[in-house]
Formats: C-alpha cells, structure tokens, sequence
C-alpha cells in the first residue's frame, strides 16, 4: 500500500463493452481500497492546462488589493478570491498557506434560484484580465464532464442505472479551484502547512498538480505516502458525501499538502457536486442485511455547509449561507 494505482481511462471513451467494464472494475476497487487514484488517459490536452495555469500564475501575481475586488469571504454564495490564512483544513494546526479563486455554475441574478437566495447559488466573480472568463467557464464545463464519466463508469458497482447521477449532476454545485502555495524557506512556517490533513466534502474530486509535488496519502495502515505528480494525469479522491452515499463501501482518504520549499505551487482541484436538492440516501447497491443503511437521508446543500462551516471561520457568522 505504498503507492496509488494508476488507471487509464481512455476505454471509457471508446465502444468496446468489455474495456469499458473492465476499466470500471479497477475504478471500483481503488474506490474501496484507497479512495484515491491517478487517471490517464482522459480528454483534457495539456495545452488546455498549460493556459489555465497561466491563468492562475497571472492572477496571484497581482497585487492583493486587486485580488481582494473578489474578496469570497464578502459573497454569499463562496465564490472569489480567498486570501492566505482564509481557511483552516486541519483544526490542531495554523490556517492554511495558501491562496485560492474558487468559481461555480455561473448563475445570473436573475435565475429563480438566485433570486431565492438559495445557498451557494450565483454568479461567477472573475478578475478583471483578458481572456480570463471564456477559459475558465470552458475548463470548468469540460471538467464537469470527465467527472461525470467517472461518475457513470462507477454506477455499475453501486447497482443504479447508468443515467443515475448524470440526471443528479444536471445545474451542479460543482467547484473549480485554483490554488497557489506560496514557497517557504527551511526556517519559516515549519509549523504551518499547505493544506491541512483533511479529508474532501463532496461526491468526487479531479486534481492537477504542477511538478512542486508535496501532496501526501493517508494509507489504510495510516501512514502518509506521497502522490507525487504525475506528468498527463489527474489525482481522483472521493469526499464525504460519496462516502456516506455509498454506505462507506468508498472510502474519503485524509490528505495533505507539504508547503514546498523554495518553490511555489500550483495546483487545480475540480471538486464535483450534484444539484444542491439531490438527495444522498444510501444508494441502492450499498445495502443488504449484513449492510444497513448508517445514515439518515439528506440533501447536497445540507450536507455540504455543514462541512464548510467547519473550515471557514466566516462561514459560521449567521449571516453566511
Ligand atoms: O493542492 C493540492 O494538491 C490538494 C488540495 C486539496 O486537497 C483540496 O483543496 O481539497
Ligand atoms: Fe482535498
């Protein structure tokens, strides 16, 4: 159990049955033995992730009165520019060295939904730079839609129909993030790290790492390995809320980020969610006698604030939602 498997995609993209089948048995297991996986194979090019790189790269460079014009803590529905020290994964330890721009499903002001001020519902707040905007609501689309290739490629082992979460995956809250981990020297911030040991709320996160490396594992035996990059692939991690979906035969792993030494990183995590009204009831193939449901029923946006409010001080104000 010391490194993570790597999976190659590309069957599910193809007509053959049998490929197909044979790749959603290994999504299957590395779903239950680690929770975590590499994917190759998939359809994103890296010249797509070389621009939106660029991206990221030319916006946490600008000054951070600029980057504050989007400020997340100042929305209702979490979208903007969360600045170093916004969030605290690991609640034992400082807050996080990082810097992030998270964005969602662009809803206008005027959608039902946003004018009902329902949680987490909105428009996209993006900076002020060329070509900027057009890129990311491609990236992110094109994202959702690996996602729920995994996702459809999964509902062969949770016993539901193949259609089954594309149908709940319909105006996602879905979340593309960029982030940035500034460098720290040997001496400085020893104590404080990228990312926190924490394990991902959602259904299923998709993440690009650039070549800094620093993110680590927790192994069923809990020790941390590391993920370390992998050049052409995405790190694939199921979250809390895919877990208890599934009556915890997928396991959400603890994770963690190494703040890098002398260098910055970048990294790019696509954490994928159905409709917030989706209903996580123990799925169909994840229960028997020997296997009761464990969890009472609730919904995505229930179940999502509830875990953000654990992670950013600004989201347990009563004014948050
Ligand atoms: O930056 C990374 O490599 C991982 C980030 C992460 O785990 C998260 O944002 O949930
Ligand atoms: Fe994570």
């Amino acid at each position: 159990m010391n490194s993570l498997p790597i999976i190659d995609i590309s069957p599910l993209y193809g007509d053959e049955p049998d490929a197909w089948q044979a790749v959603a048995g290994q999504i299957d297991r590395a779903c239950r033995q680690w929770g975590f996986f590499y994917i190759k194979g998939h359809p994103i090019s890296p010249a797509r992730i070389a621009e939106v790189l660029g991206n990221a790269q030319r916006f946490f460079a600008l000054p951070v009165e600029e980057k504050l014009k989007i400020d997340i803590t100042q929305t209702r529905h979490h979208r903007g520019y969360g600045a170093v020290a916004t969030e605290q994964l690991d609640p034992t330890k400082p807050s996080d060295l990082k810097e992030t721009f998270d964005m969602g499903l662009h809803l206008p002001a005027d959608h039902p939904e946003v004018l009902a001020e329902k949680p987490l519902r909105g428009p996209n707040r993006h900076p002020d730079l060329s070509g900027w905007a057009t890129l990311m609501e491609q990236h992110y689309r094109d994202m959702q839609a690996l996602a729920q290739t995994l996702l459809r490629a999964m509902t062969l082992a949770l016993g539901i129909e193949r259609d089954f979460f594309d149908t709940r995956f319909n105006e996602p809250v879905s979340v593309l993030r960029l982030i940035h981990y500034p460098s720290r020297d040997a001496a400085s911030c020893a104590e404080q790290q990228g990312a926190g040991a924490h394990t991902d709320y959602g259904c299923i996160t998709l993440l690009y790492q650039d070549a800094a490396g620093g993110l680590q594992v927790r192994n069923v035996n809990g020790q941390w390995i590391d993920a370390p990059p992998i050049d052409g692939t995405f790190v694939v991690n199921l979250g809390d809320m895919m877990a208890r979906w599934s009556n915890d035969r997928y396991l959400s792993t603890p994770h963690r980020v190494i703040s890098p030494l002398g260098v910055d990183r970048y990294s790019m995590p696509f954490f994928a969610e159905p409709h917030p009204d989706t209903l996580i009831q123990c799925l169909p193939g994840c229960q028997d006698d020997a296997h009761p449901p464990k969890y009472p029923t609730t919904t995505c946006a229930e179940f999502l604030l509830s875990r953000f409010a654990d992670t950013y001080a600004y989201r347990r104000e009563p004014h948050a939602v």
